[in-house]
């Protein structure tokens, strides 16, 4: 069984996706396809279309002369490009209007390409048109290792489709990172928590999103901890770095803020995995806001483990920091080895 949609949703409106073109949206809008909630439903709300659905929805086809109904189509850009390793196609609430069958293919594109530029790009199918069924989450597993930009969904022959969700792994372009100080603890450069104490209430994956958490539930909360021990979660960096600033934010978390954090880091390429060295002392924090702790001097680290005293949770964690030669070498054969070269 894999656990694919444990990855990031590179898709969701949150982590930058967007809806760049569709077929058709006559009864609801192709943006609702990356909405980052789940699907929701309330019976009997008719607006001047119909139906009011939380997903995207297009008109009943009709047969052409040659009798064929044609398909309908929607192209997704990932605010995360990378590799993906399964899609959900979420049938929610659809059920005597949802789409018999559908297939998802992705391109790699270059730059910033408009609709016309995607249209005439390269393809891949990642999802081969398969049934469906109305009102279910239909997970399909995807195998294959490339980094793609941009995904189209295909309905056939028309209907409706709760969400899009394309889970995988980031892979970030090294050229707007290499030669800056950069954050290497976000998500969008690549970085993600491998191992946590505790994820009750959210995933601390959250604490590496772009922006500002909008209230509690965008950050890692953890639950309460009565074993006098304390929460921690462990972030692999983007690349191998040194880490320079420390942005500690526990904006939303106002009766739940850890009492104090640490940070240690550790370099997962000298073997030892318990070997971790000291980054920020035991150091006290604040309820609702930001803190900022300069870090100079720190060794190179792959990994850096944040320890919440007790417990609690965290809004947003950054790390500036720079890259090593290591790092950039790593960043930029990774990013060459999974992006086909088109011509
Ligand atoms: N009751 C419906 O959902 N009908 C239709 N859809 C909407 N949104 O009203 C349809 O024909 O698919």
């Amino acid at each position: 069984m894999s656990d694919f949609p444990d990855l990031p949703d590179l898709a969701v409106r949150t982590l930058g996706g967007s809806v760049v073109a569709a077929s058709d949206e006559s009864f609801e809008e192709k943006e609702n396809l990356i909405n980052p909630w789940a699907p929701e439903f309330r019976p009997a709300t008719f607006g001047p279309k119909g139906q009011e659905y939380d997903g995207w929805e297009t008109a009943r086809r009709r047969p052409g002369p040659d009798g064929d109904y044609g398909h309908d189509w929607a192209v997704v850009r990932l605010g995360l490009p990378g590799v993906i390793r399964g899609v959900v196609i979420d049938t929610a609430w659809f059920t005597g209007n949802y789409p018999p069958h559908a297939s998802v293919e992705a391109c790699g594109v270059d730059g910033h390409p408009s609709p016309d530029e995607l249209a005439a790009a390269e393809w891949t199918e990642i999802v081969p048109r398969a049934a469906l069924q109305g009102g279910t989450a239909h997970a399909f597993p995807v195998a294959v290792a490339r980094r793609f930009t941009h995904v189209r969904l295909n309905i056939f022959p028309d209907g409706g489709v709760a969400r899009l969700r394309v889970h995988g792994d980031v892979v970030p372009d090294p050229r707007p990172l290499t030669g800056l100080t950069v954050d290497l603890a976000a998500l969008e450069n690549g970085a993600r928590v491998v191992e946590c104490s505790n994820s009750f209430y959210s995933a601390p994956d959250r604490m590496l999103y772009p922006g500002s958490a909008r209230d509690q539930s965008e950050g890692w909360e953890t639950a309460r901890r009565r074993d006098g021990g304390h929460d921690w979660a462990v972030v692999r960096l983007a690349a191998p770095g040194t880490v320079r600033l420390a942005e500690i934010d526990t904006t939303h978390l106002k009766f739940n803020a850890p009492g104090h954090v640490t940070l240690d880091g550790r370099d997962a390429r000298a073997g030892d995995p318990d070997d971790w060295t000291p980054l920020l002392p035991r150091t006290r924090v604040q309820p609702d806001g930001r803190h900022r702790f300069r870090l100079d001097g720190g060794p190179e680290v792959t990994h850096v483990r944040l320890g919440l005293h007790p417990d609690g949770g965290m809004s947003r964690l950054r790390l500036f920091g720079d890259l090593t030669p290591a790092g950039e070498r790593a960043l930029a054969d990774r990013f060459a080895a999974l992006t086909r070269r088109e011509g």
